[in-house]
């Protein structure tokens, strides 16, 4: 790693340098919001795997650029969960871009998950344009609605006889129960694991996953919670939102906002669902990034009103191939070669030869046979979560396999019955 002259590396893991952050990562991110105020707020900054870049002739602390890993134990890819590094706060200052900052900061963030055993890597993308040239594969879609008030769901069994509670969010009272039921809806639906949905594994996540600070309302009342109740008043669903008043014309126009919605059973997500839409004096719900088959989306009779809009939301970075490859299932029986390209860590470069029972284990070996794929490892990590298909890629050109039914058999193997996503943004 070799960052251009005047320019070094040092570890962020000193609370005290947080307003020297902030006022970078204003840089990065313009916010209205004044530095002295969000010093109160909790930030998830990963301190001890944050690392700044200084540059020697810097006033005053400031920073040319930095970065930061999460360490994720228990990532969701199919079938299992991996160790994974997940990519964020990237920031480099505007008097400081264009220099190779980034690109230096991602070998250093590479080099550092493959010592502490991670063979992936994930981010949440600022810019879609920006990661694809570090191998990074667009592997999970994202959707949000904007649902009018009182939209008609297709019925549920037992929905109505499910109880609900509705409180002011309080993260001492409510959180361990949130961040239990949001953990435990990795596994939803049927048991068959939803990939990328990732919890709030890490101290700092957590931490701010419960904070609801004034300071970034934004015209919008403090976090409400509803808890969906069963008859022996387990909890099986909650959504925490908060509600924006307006008027228009004399009518009521105001919002209301979801920041989270889970529920464990379709009888819980039509209850869930059902109270936000019948909130008084709001004329339309508007959610956050869910994914691409979220119950919701099914239950609505008419999905169009709900306005969809779709993103990319997670990209994937296999770092050890052979390793990412094993650790996670395969939803049919598969024997290939592929062939892999990977300018940025060559050892995953080359043929491998991957062979898994449908569901089973799976193992992977060096190969000289000749490929039955070949692809950059940029598109095997956007494969890697089962929700982009490799047949898809081999349209565009960016997959070639020697024979169709090679390809059609591998992308039914890598492909996942549960689209992969999350509900935030990390
Ligand atoms: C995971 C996350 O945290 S996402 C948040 C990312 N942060 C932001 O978007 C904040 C605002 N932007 C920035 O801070 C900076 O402009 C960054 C981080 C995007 C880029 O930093 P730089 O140090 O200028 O990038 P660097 O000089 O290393 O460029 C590396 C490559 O990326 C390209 N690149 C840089 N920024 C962008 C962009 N916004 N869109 C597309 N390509 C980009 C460069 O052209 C260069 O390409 P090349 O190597 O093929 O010639």
């Amino acid at each position: 790693m070799t960052l251009a002259d005047g320019y070094r590396f040092a570890r962020l893991d000193d609370r005290r340098r947080l307003a020297q952050v902030l006022r970078l990562d204003a840089w990065a991110f313009p916010t209205e919001i004044p530095i002295a105020e969000l010093l109160s707020v909790e930030h998830a900054i990963p301190w001890g795997r944050a690392w700044a870049v200084e540059h020697e002739r810097a006033h005053d602390g400031e920073l040319a650029a930095m970065y930061g890993a999460y360490s994720l134990r228990a990532f969701p890819v199919p079938g299992a969960e991996t160790a994974c590094g997940w990519l964020t706060w990237v920031g480099v200052h505007p008097g400081h871009r264009r220099r190779g900052i980034l690109r230096e900061m991602i070998a250093h963030h590479f080099a550092d998950c493959l010592e502490r055993g991670e063979a992936v890597s994930g981010l949440n993308a600022a810019e879609a344009a920006i990661y694809g040239r570090f191998g990074y594969g667009m592997a999970a879609e994202q959707v949000s609605l904007t649902i009018p008030r009182g939209a008609e769901l297709r019925p549920v069994p037992g929905a109505d006889r499910l109880g609900i509670e509705l409180a002011e969010w309080d993260p001492e009272r409510h959180g361990d129960l949130i961040a239990a039921l949001h953990r435990d809806y990795a596994r939803v639906p049927q048991g068959i694991g939803r990939p990328g949905w990732a919890s709030w594994e890490t101290p700092e996540l957590r931490r701010a996953a419960d904070q609801d600070p004034p300071e970034l309302h934004r015209g919008q009342e403090a976090l409400r919670l509803l808890v969906v109740r069963d008859a022996d008043g387990a909890a099986r669903g909650y959504a925490r939102f908060r509600r924006k008043s307006a008027w228009s014309r004399n009518t009521a126009d105001g919002s209301v906002h979801v920041r989270d919605a889970v529920a464990l059973d379709p009888a819980a997500a039509h209850r869930l669902w059902s109270v936000l839409l019948d909130l008084d004096l709001m004329a339309r719900v508007e959610t956050g990034p869910m994914p691409l088959d979220a119950p919701i989306l099914s239950l609505l009779v008419d999905a169009r009103a709900a306005m969809p809009v779709t993103n990319d939301l997670q990209w994937i970075r296999i770092l050890d191939l052979p390793r990412a490859l094993v650790e996670r299932r395969y939803a049919a029986p598969v024997d290939v070669v592929i062939e892999v390209t990977d300018a940025l860590l060559p050892r995953n470069a080359g043929r491998w030869r991957l062979r898994a029972e449908a569901h089973g284990a799976a193992e992977v070996s060096r190969s000289e046979a000749e490929p039955d794929l070949v692809l950059d490892i940029r598109e095997l990590g956007a494969v890697h979560l089962g929700s982009v298909s490799l047949a898809a890629l081999a349209q565009a050109g960016l997959v070639t396999a020697r024979q169709p039914e090679t390809l059609a058999r591998a992308a039914t193997a890598w492909s996942w019955p549960v689209a992969a996503g999350a509900d935030w943004v990390f």
